[in-house]
């Protein structure tokens, strides 16, 4: 490998609707960045906005595993089209949605360890998995299992002291327990039990990659004290689930040589290293640069919010995981499921596919939408557990539909960032006036939604120089791990700009939307009732 200077690193991230790509030099300056859109580029395998949904309830949603792998195939030949030259990228890294689980079929280890560089991974791949398509963090259908894990160990509370987390439908345990009483025989040819992060970085191992402890987090299966699978757990969810998650590390180490189906097929350097993969939310914690104090809110497919924790503390809502960059931290996340396809489905019944018209008629209408508010769920919603559509008039009374599109634009951003910043305070963030609200995430270009977020939060709204702060933060983690003994994290990150202010809440904000996160609270108790 060249001189310090001259490498380069790359970064991946496994999104829900795509997989994207960056080459960062030594300063950590983007060189190359590109992607692949899975409904559009690989339009055979057929999902919307990334996945597959059952059309009756609950509806079960998955990916086709097969399309990760082609995406990969297509991403790396882009890179190279663009003019990547492998053979200075030091390191790899990379993060991936969470919870999602891989089921690798008995064989495929050998499989993995000598592909044939003169074929893609796909063709090589197609019978490399005993369960696919593979179930994902949009699914809901483990109710029952959540109830059993919570059993096990004396309560949801008991589950969140332990796991970080009480029992939630998307997280992989309540799934692999599910998979192992609906599909047996599957389960059983089943050698390997990957999440998303660690499946992509198995295909650039070229062998099985461990579970990180942060990504791990996302499970209901690690102690995120002592960093350990919980034995009681485990057995709670499947047999032998230990042997088939191998042994989780932290998510800075270095797990290993890229394989050399990449040194010979894309001329990667044979000493290229590859860097534990984690789940998107905590590569974002990583790629924004956090100060104390600060509220990240990326607004993607999901919306969550997360903040840097130096302690873990035992929450019935919201999650928190291990650290990705401090073995000794952790970080506190809130997740929405209903984000970027519910604004593009008002947007699309309102105004169209123009985000520009969308933001001129949600300019052109008042803070507090006369009074209007409303929820809007296209599945059902994490925090609260609701579904469907719900409008209120000035009055309070519900109603089917608003006159007027601008007070739906205007409704379903308001509503959306109100209910985020109630969760956001029952979870104990605190919003005071050194508060920064660093926003990252597909919606993080509009201007004019991210004043609402600032009115709503009643505090200044920043963004990174890079939208896609999971796939940089992969970068910047693939750097750091080659460093690790000598410097910290946030060393490395020294050269890149602050984040940017974009705006400030308006001096009326905190009188308008303070009454409305209460107005929000007083509604969902009572839809909670009304809806069961
Ligand atoms: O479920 C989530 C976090 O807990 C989502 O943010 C997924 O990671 C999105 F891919």
């Amino acid at each position: 490998m060249g001189e310090t200077q001259n490498q380069t690193f790359l970064g991946l991230d496994f999104s829900t609707q795509q997989l994207k790509a960056v080459v960062v030099d030594n300063n950590l300056n983007v060189l190359h960045e590109t992607s692949v859109q899975f409904d559009n580029d690989l339009p055979e395998f057929r999902t919307y906005g990334g996945v597959l949904q059952t059309k009756e309830e609950p509806h079960v949603t998955t990916v086709p595993t097969l399309m990760w792998v082609k995406a990969l195939d297509m991403i790396l030949d882009r890179l190279r089209v663009c003019g990547v030259d492998f053979s200075r990228v030091a390191s790899i890294s990379g993060s991936a949605q969470q919870h999602g689980t891989v089921y690798w079929s008995k064989g495929t280890r050998a499989c993995l360890k000598k592909l044939d560089p003169e074929k893609f991974l796909h063709e090589q791949l197609v019978s490399a998995f005993s369960v696919s398509p593979a179930p994902v963090w949009m699914d809901s259908s483990t109710s029952a299992e959540c109830k059993h894990l919570e059993e096990v160990v004396g309560g949801p509370e008991k589950l969140a002291e332990i796991t970080g987390s009480k029992a939630y439908e998307r997280f992989s345990g309540p799934q692999i327990a599910k998979i192992a009483k609906k599909k047996p025989e599957a389960f059983e040819c089943t050698e390997r039990i990957s999440l998303v992060s660690s499946f992509a970085a198995s295909l650039f191992l070229g062998d099985y990659a461990p579970i990180d402890w942060s990504d791990g987090s996302g499970m209901n299966l690690l102690n995120i004290r002592n960093k350990d699978w919980c034995d009681e757990l485990l057995q709670a969810c499947a047999p032998n689930l230990r042997e088939k998650l191998d042994k989780p590390v932290p998510s800075d180490t270095d797990i290993g040589p890229i394989s050399s189906y990449f040194v010979e097929r894309f001329g990667f350097d044979e000493n290229c290293r590859i860097v534990a993969f984690t789940g998107d939310n905590p590569s974002s914690l990583a790629g924004m640069r956090l100060n104390e104090g600060d509220v990240a809110c990326s607004l993607g497919t999901s919306d969550t919010l997360f903040l840097w924790l130096n302690e873990p503390n035992t929450v019935t809502e919201g999650h928190v995981f291990c650290n990705p960059v401090q073995d000794d931290a952790y970080m506190a996340l809130l997740c929405f499921k209903n984000g970027s396809l519910t604004r593009k489905r008002i947007r699309d019944s309102t105004v169209g596919h123009d985000w520009q018209l969308f933001e001129e008629l949600l300019d052109n209408t008042p803070r507090g939408n006369f009074g209007n508010f409303a929820l809007y769920y296209d599945a059902q919603e994490i925090l609260p557990r609701l579904a469907g559509d719900h409008r209120y008039n000035k009055a309070g009374e519900r109603i089917a539909r608003y006159s007027s599109k601008e007070v739906e634009v205007r409704a379903v951003i308001e509503g959306q960032f109100v209910a985020r910043r109630a969760h956001a305070e029952d979870f104990g963030f605190v919003i005071g006036p050194k508060t920064r609200i660093i926003a990252t995430g597909g919606t993080s270009v509009n201007k004019t939604i991210l004043q609402v977020l600032a009115d709503v939060f009643n505090s200044p709204v920043y963004v990174s120089d890079n939208v896609n702060s999971a796939m940089m933060g992969a970068a910047y983690r693939a750097k750091h791990a080659l460093f690790r003994e000598k410097l910290k994290f946030d060393d490395i990150l020294q050269s890149l700009p602050e984040p940017k202010l974009v705006c400030r809440p308006y001096d009326d904000a905190e009188r308008i939307y303070g009454p409305m996160v209460q107005r929000y609270r007083q509604l969902i108790e009572q839809l909670m009732l009304t809806e069961k």
